[in-house]
């Protein structure tokens, strides 16, 4: 799915990483570990397009992707990727079914039921019936679960996950871990960067960012 290539990052003088290279496969867990300030984050967002390796190479179907223009950026980030953030990353003001409709493009939300797939993905996530509500409402982890809900109606191939337990109780957190696992056994490739233990332990392969540090 995603081949990462002697990938670096520098800063001016300073080396966040150099010389990365791992895959992420569709129908696995890729747990990104390592201190805070080693560059998972920087890792995940040069994969989801929002930062810029130094050197090396990200490939997706024979593509190099961080030399895409701007229109094969929109194209990736619209039709292959999904993104889950510690802080959610929902339109605070608007409902919970605004917020998963803005995952669907128009023409796909009119030749399909946007409505029943909506609600398809909030039952799944435990929040059957709350399309009215606002987010702001809700709690944190009511939040966290309509951002999985907004990807399980997008359904994207690649899943980059930035600490998506990061502010969850362990219950909540659960939850989030199931679904993701739930997408990736449906073949979608994950990645998530994250500090918790218990994440990691249920993710397929663990690659630790510090230790491909020069
Ligand atoms: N644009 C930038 N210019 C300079 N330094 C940067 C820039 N972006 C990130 N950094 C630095 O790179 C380092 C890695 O940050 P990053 O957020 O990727 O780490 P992380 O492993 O995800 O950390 P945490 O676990 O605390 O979230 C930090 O020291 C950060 O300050």
């Amino acid at each position: 799915m995603i081949e990462i290539v002697k990938l670096t990052k520098t800063f001016g003088t300073r080396t966040l990483w150099s010389g990365v290279t791992v895959n992420a496969d569709r129908g696995r867990m890729l747990a990104l570990v390592g201190p805070s300030g080693s560059g998972k984050s920087t890792l995940l967002n040069c994969v989801g397009l929002l930062d810029s390796p130094t050197a090396g190479e990200i490939r997706h179907e024979g593509a190099d992707i961080t030399r895409f223009g701007r229109q094969e950026a929109r194209r990736f980030r619209r039709d292959t990727l999904g993104y889950l953030f510690q802080n959610y990353a929902l339109i605070d003001n608007a409902t919970v079914a605004d917020n998963l409709e803005v995952s669907l493009s128009t023409r796909r939300a009119r030749r399909e039921k946007s409505g029943a797939r909506i609600a398809e993905a909030l039952e799944r996530v435990g929040l059957a019936g709350r399309e009215k509500e606002r987010v702001h409402r809700l709690s944190g982890g009511e939040q966290q679960r309509v951002a999985l809900a907004r990807l399980l109606v997008k359904k994207p191939s690649l899943v980059l996950a930035d600490e998506p337990t990061g502010a969850l109780d362990h219950a909540n957190a659960t939850a989030v871990v199931d679904i993701l696992r739930e997408m990736s056994d449906a073949g979608c490739a994950v990645v998530i960067a994250t500090h918790d233990d218990r994440v990691r332990d249920r993710c397929d392969s663990v690659f630790a960012v510090h230790e491909k540090s020069l």
